[in-house]
């Protein structure tokens, strides 16, 4: 596997591949790969000739320091990890080349970032709008695969990627998760056993408000949620709302659109997790 880290190699690169007329599947993350990041290289993988993955703690897109210097940063196993899922080209530049040029640049997704994750990460998705733009267009992938459990980001990607007409496919995976159906992320490993142990009580929250949500109007449902969450005082729950899939704004009952999705953030201690399932009808 090929190893590069500055902005003119990795361009370089991908352009070379792109002549041979060979496809590239782009896969971005920020590290300390698991199984979730490892089905999207698997999919990129199959669908490709050759596969690019960024490994990239973008800080735009922290709004909060402390969580980004805890970011946990293993590149050595996530490089043999990527080998081992036959990853072609990781990519992992320094924040101060990658920034040289331009700090941040200004995005406006409206209503779509102005809830959940865009309401409680002020500056976020324009970080993360900044960080995927210019990867895109230093890798130039056909196509570039994200996962479910950041519904949201999703949706400000496919906006991003309408809006600048950038010309590739996008494809989102679901949500990998872990036996006691924890979903796999980065920070799980900040996690005590304790909390690790509670953990999984945010998916059984969702499973119950999807449940719940066919027969109920949906503040009922929530409500007993709610409920069930206070139940595990070790758990901040920061929001919990049922959307509209597409439009990502709150709906009063699962009936109103095609396809709804509930969608949490919850604290253990300092550890801030996300989680989603999606409601068919
Ligand atoms: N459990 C998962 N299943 C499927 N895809 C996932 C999963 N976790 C992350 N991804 C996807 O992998 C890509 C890279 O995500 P990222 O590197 O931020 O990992 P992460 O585990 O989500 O980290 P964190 O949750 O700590 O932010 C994103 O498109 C993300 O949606
Ligand atoms: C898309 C991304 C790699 C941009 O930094 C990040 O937000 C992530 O890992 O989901
Ligand atoms: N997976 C989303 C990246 C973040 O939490 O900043």
């Amino acid at each position: 596997m090929l190893q590069l880290s500055s902005l003119s190699d990795i361009r370089q690169h991908c352009e070379q591949v792109r002549c041979q007329g060979l496809r590239i599947g782009f896969v971005p993350t920020m590290g300390a790969l698991h199984e979730g990041h490892l089905s999207l290289l698997r999919a990129a993988k199959a669908q490709n000739d050759v596969v690019v993955c960024s490994v990239f703690v973008n800080p735009t897109q922290f709004n909060n320091a402390e969580d980004y210097n805890l970011y946990p940063r293993l590149i050595v196993e996530d490089a043999e990890m990527l080998a081992q899922v036959g990853c072609d080209v990781l990519f992992a530049p320094n924040a101060a080349e990658m920034y040289a040029q331009a700090a941040r640049l200004t995005f406006d997704f409206g209503i779509l970032e102005r809830v959940m994750e865009g309401a409680h990460r002020p500056g976020h998705f324009n970080g993360v709008a900044t960080v995927v733009s210019k990867l895109f267009h230093l890798v130039r992938p056909h196509q570039a695969f994200f996962g479910q459990k950041d519904l949201q980001q999703f949706a400000i990607v496919q906006q991003l990627v309408q809006d600048l007409s950038f010309d590739l496919e996008l494809v989102c995976f679901p949500i990998i998760r872990e036996e006691d159906g924890l979903a796999m992320s980065s920070r799980n490993r900040r996690l005590t056993p304790e909390q690790r142990q509670v953990a999984p009580k945010l998916y059984e929250a969702l499973q119950l408000l999807s449940e719940q949500a066919k027969h109920v109007p949906i503040e009922e449902a929530k409500a007993a949620a709610v409920t069930f969450l206070t139940q595990f005082p070790e758990l901040r729950l920061e929001y919990l709302e049922v959307v509209d899939a597409a439009t990502l704004q709150p709906i009063a009952h699962v009936q109103e659109v095609p396809r709804a999705a509930v969608c949490l953030a919850a604290f253990l201690g300092e550890v801030r997790l996300i989680d989603n399932v999606l409601l068919g009808q």
